[in-house]
């Protein structure tokens, strides 16, 4: 990690974001720049924000004010075309879909295909353009999954299945790559083959942002850390930000976000216009 320049562009810039469900407030005046070529933890207590905040940078919730760009450009722009992959803690997948593990990753290539000639995207999967096929071959064979292609989706154990949604997001070859707890639910062998992954993917120089419960593997494998409950609660170098004494005060500003706490919110603010 060391080996890497001090002071990288960022990837993804949020700027006074402030979001909210049924009016009440989730995420408040976010500032962040998450750097680019670079491995970002986001942490933070279950109910923090966290999903919301995932859910802002792919754009598909708008946020209340406040304003997030990729690369210096709206972040929609970036997610039209493909440059932002997305796995979700609960993907919105129907797991019993007559759907194979092969196809479920192909999936991720939908985008790439509208540059392929016409024709070739009238033709059957099993004659998809080879670039497509060689880079599921490639996602699926990273996270050790590629003896399943052939398997329902539905067939999975939910270690699997997590993996399987990590290959589709491999596949999409983006430049940023957004996961929600990729290493919930896995295996300490298949978590280690997991950051192990990342970690060549940050090497080939793809921004990475990942919810993480897993302290010993932040600590271990990220280069940068956001501290996040409802507001932004430090950001920096993983060595300061997972200290005891920070993890400490971001437990404690849990107790702060108390639902005793809410209705002490400034609800008018986030009504005003700006
Ligand atoms: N669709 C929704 N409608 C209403 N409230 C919601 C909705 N989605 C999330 N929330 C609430 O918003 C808050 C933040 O939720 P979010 O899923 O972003 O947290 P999180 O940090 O990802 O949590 P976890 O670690 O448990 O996954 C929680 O209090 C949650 O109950």
């Amino acid at each position: 990690m060391s080996s890497l320049p001090s002071q990288p562009a960022s990837a993804i810039d949020v700027s006074g974001v402030y979001a909210a469900y049924q009016r009440q407030p989730v995420l408040e005046d976010i500032h962040l720049s998450l750097p680019s070529g670079r491995w970002t933890a986001i942490v933070g207590p279950n109910g923090a924000g966290k999903s919301t905040l995932f859910h802002v940078l792919t754009g598909s919730m708008k946020p209340l004010r406040g304003r997030v760009t990729a690369f210096g450009q709206a972040i929609e722009h970036h997610r039209k075309a493909g440059r932002i992959a997305y796995m979700a803690q609960r993907e919105a997948i129907e797991w019993d879909f007559p759907i194979s593990v092969w196809e479920t990753v192909m999936s991720a290539r939908y985008g790439h295909m509208r540059q392929d000639a016409w024709w070739r995207r009238l033709l059957p999967a099993r004659w998809h353009s080879s670039r497509h096929r060689d880079a599921v071959e490639k996602a699926l064979n990273d996270v050790d999954m590629l003896a399943y292609a052939e398997r329902p989706i539905g067939a999975l154990s939910g270690g699997q299945k997590k993996r399987v949604l990590l290959a589709r997001a491999l596949a999409q070859e983006a430049s940023i790559l957004l996961l929600d707890e990729p290493l919930a639910g896995v295996d300490p062998p298949s978590e280690r083959l997991i950051l192990d992954v990342l970690k060549r993917e940050r090497e080939a120089g793809r921004t990475i942002v990942m919810v993480t419960h897993d302290m010993p593997g932040a600590r271990r494998y990220v280069d940068h850390v956001v501290l996040i409950n409802r507001f932004i609660r430090g950001e920096g170098a993983p060595d300061e930000m997972l200290s005891d004494s920070k993890l400490a005060e971001l437990a404690v500003s849990s107790i702060a976000n108390s639902p005793a706490d809410v209705g002490r919110v400034r609800l008018p603010a986030f009504a005003s216009k700006e």
